[in-house]
């Protein structure tokens, strides 16, 4: 898969494509099923078209919470036999195409066909539809993908995210929901109380319920059980921004600055303000013991 990532301006392609093109943040069962109709054409080359940042990152002018970064969208439309992944730059010159502006970006990179859902929109505000689409490509779009009665978005899988249910979650991720960041120094109290956690940093992904988790945990190329805290630690040393810590079992190494993926498997407790420290390490012993239960370690 060719990597085609600039501003709109500067995409080039001449090879005729079949798309997709939308957000597809956290690449759902929904987008996963645009992307195979995609593969289904056998007369042009195959591309994803999404946009680095999130749209609404630069429309609210403000950081906006996703499910992917730039890195996971690119890791996860490599496993399909795509040809191309076109990420372009989402900037205000591009938010600002009107429809035929648009349309005509579409052509001089050589797309052909286009399959979108059935809300598809584009261009300034929003206000291309699919009619205008179809005066100068063929258009494919597919019926919604649904879930319990509702169409499957990122919205949805945000929602049970928030609710500390990952394993319907994970139905529509098909995967278990994964932040990466690297390791920051926090107050060096964790390695104090025998619970040492490493902070990271999760910069604008979007957090599941705050509260205690049994997480996978890949650093230094291996992959290892941990328990993680989203939260303010209420009990000691109360931080007035959210953090995810992890404690990593059968580990002890270093790893400030280092990458880290962590894939959130269990939603166990609440955070919790202790009455003492030594009543948050007890609590802490029962949590280790939980998760060994359920790594099975
Ligand atoms: C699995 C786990 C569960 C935790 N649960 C709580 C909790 O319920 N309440 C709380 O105040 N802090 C909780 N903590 C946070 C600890 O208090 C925190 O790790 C400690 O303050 C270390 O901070 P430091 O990383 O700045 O050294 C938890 C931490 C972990 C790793
Ligand atoms: N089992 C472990 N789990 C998590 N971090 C560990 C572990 N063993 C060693 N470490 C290291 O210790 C650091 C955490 O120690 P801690 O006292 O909580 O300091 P900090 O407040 O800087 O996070 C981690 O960032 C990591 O470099």
């Amino acid at each position: 898969m060719i990597i085609l990532y600039n501003t709109y301006d500067k995409i080039e392609n001449t090879d005729d494509l079949t798309i997709t093109m939308g957000n597809f943040d956290g690449l759902h069962l929904g987008h996963q099923q645009l992307i195979n109709r995609v593969l289904r054409y056998k007369d042009t080359k195959h591309a994803v078209l999404t946009y680095d940042p999130h749209p609404s990152e630069i429309l609210r002018k403000m950081p906006f919470r996703t499910l992917t970064q730039k890195r996971d969208k690119i890791e996860l439309l490599s496993q399909f036999p795509l040809d191309y992944a076109i990420i372009v730059k989402f900037d205000e010159p591009f938010s600002k195409l009107n429809v035929k502006q648009f349309i005509e970006f579409l052509q001089r990179i050589s797309v052909k066909r286009l399959v979108i859902g059935r809300d598809a929109r584009f261009a300034y505000r929003g206000v291309g539809t699919i009619d205008e689409l179809r005066k100068y490509f063929v258009v494919d779009v597919m019926n919604d993908l649904v879930y319990n009665h509702t169409r499957v978005s990122t919205t949805y899988i945000k929602d049970f995210l928030i609710q500390g249910d990952l394993g319907s979650a994970r139905k529509l991720l098909n995967r278990h929901y994964q932040i990466t960041g690297k390791v920051l120094h926090g107050h060096k109290i964790g390695r104090g109380i025998g619970y040492p956690t490493a902070n990271i940093d999760f910069d604008n992904y979007y957090l599941p319920r705050m509260g205690v988790y049994y997480v996978k945990v890949f650093v230094n190329e291996t992959w290892y059980h941990g328990m993680a805290n989203i939260g303010h630690n209420p009990t000691i040393n109360f931080s007035e921004s959210r953090r995810l810590e992890i404690f990593i079992l059968d580990f002890d190494e270093d790893i400030y600055d280092k990458k880290v993926l962590v894939d959130f498997m269990h939603y166990m407790r609440p955070e919790y303000r202790f009455p003492s420290k030594d009543a948050l390490i007890r609590q802490l012993k029962k949590d280790e013991q939980m998760v060994r239960s359920l790594a099975k370690v």
